[in-house]
């Protein structure tokens, strides 16, 4: 009998992965995909599979999805105007029509679609199902200032349990971040920090955040140094000089690892598979954040 030539190569990939199929069976992981990583069909699949990867080797997780791109299209489209302020959108009534229209009515099912072409594990949801999520008004801060920025909610309650049941099932939950406030007035709310409420909630043991960006830049964006990895204390003090989009998702892995979920993770979405390379290989990728 002969053996192929990269046979020997692919057991040892195999046998790469058994530490970490131990570690995360049974574990929950966050997994926040990004709507800038949302390139093509075909990486939009790359991720599908993955997720129904981890959901055969018995990891319990959980997807919170973006689309701050698609939402900016539909805005402009339909001669919205929009403007981001401190990493977040400025959201009138008139914009957050649109936000919860593109979220939950477009990206969400798009990604439930694709996971469902694997078998019937995905479950679409939004904050509002099963008082997921409560949300409070919250501003910006822009120059050391906080101003408001209409309807953008922080999460300040999480009712985990419907994702638990779904999870139980053997279903794999599909959250879109829009958020009601006490009074039933829907938020919108920046998709990091949502499943970064979401992962504490659940005691995740890791939240993976996907993006267009190979990890956070040291000196974005004057130098191609990528931080591999930052304990909480150090980003602390790191987080007043970021930038736009990595201010937000920087508070919300600081604030996971803060608040006991182990490590949190910032890779790059443009990488096919980058999530399994994440989970399974000894390289790792991207940037992680582990507590103090
Ligand atoms: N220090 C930094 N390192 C990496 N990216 C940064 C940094 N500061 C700002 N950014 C910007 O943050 C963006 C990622 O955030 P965002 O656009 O909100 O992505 P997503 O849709 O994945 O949430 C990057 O594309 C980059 O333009
Ligand atoms: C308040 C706020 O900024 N909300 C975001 C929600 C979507 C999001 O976070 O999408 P990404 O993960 O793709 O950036 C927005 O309106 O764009």
């Amino acid at each position: 009998m002969t053996i192929p030539a990269d046979a020997v190569e692919k057991a040892a990939v195999l046998t790469e992965a058994l530490p970490w199929l131990k570690e995360f069976h049974g574990k929950t992981i966050v997994v926040k995909y990004g709507g800038n990583a949302m390139v093509d069909d075909k990486l939009k699949q790359a991720f599908a599979s993955d997720i129904v990867f981890l959901r055969h080797c018995g990891v319990r997780v959980v997807v919170v999805h973006g689309g701050g791109p698609q939402i900016s299209d539909m805005l402009s489209r339909l001669g919205i105007d929009s403007e981001f302020r401190g990493g977040l959108r400025v959201t009138t009534p008139e914009a957050m029509d649109v936000v919860g229209m593109v979220l939950v009515g477009k990206v969400g099912r798009e990604l439930v679609g694709l996971l469902n072409a694997h078998g019937p594990f995905a479950v679409g949801m939004s904050g509002e199902d099963a008082g997921l999520f409560t949300a409070e008004r919250r501003g910006a801060m822009v120059d050391g200032e906080s101003v408001d920025i209409g309807l953008v909610g922080d999460v300040v309650d999480v009712r985990p349990e419907a994702v638990i049941d779904l999870i139980d099932a053997g279903r794999i939950p599909v959250v879109s971040t829009i958020a009601p406030d006490e009074d039933g007035q829907a938020h919108n709310v920046n998709a990091d920090t949502a499943a970064s409420a979401l992962a504490v909630a659940l005691g995740a043991e890791k939240l993976v955040v996907l993006t267009d960006v190979a990890g956070l830049y040291r000196n974005w964006p004057d130098s191609e140094e990528i931080i591999t990895q930052i304990d909480a204390a150090e980003l602390a003090e790191l987080l007043p000089s970021l930038a736009s989009g990595m201010v937000p998702k920087m508070e919300a892995c600081l604030r996971a690892v803060q608040s006991g979920v182990s490590r949190a993770t910032v890779i790059d979405g443009r990488v096919p598979h980058s999530l399994l390379l994440e989970i399974f290989t000894d390289a790792g990728n991207g940037t992680q954040v582990i507590p103090s």
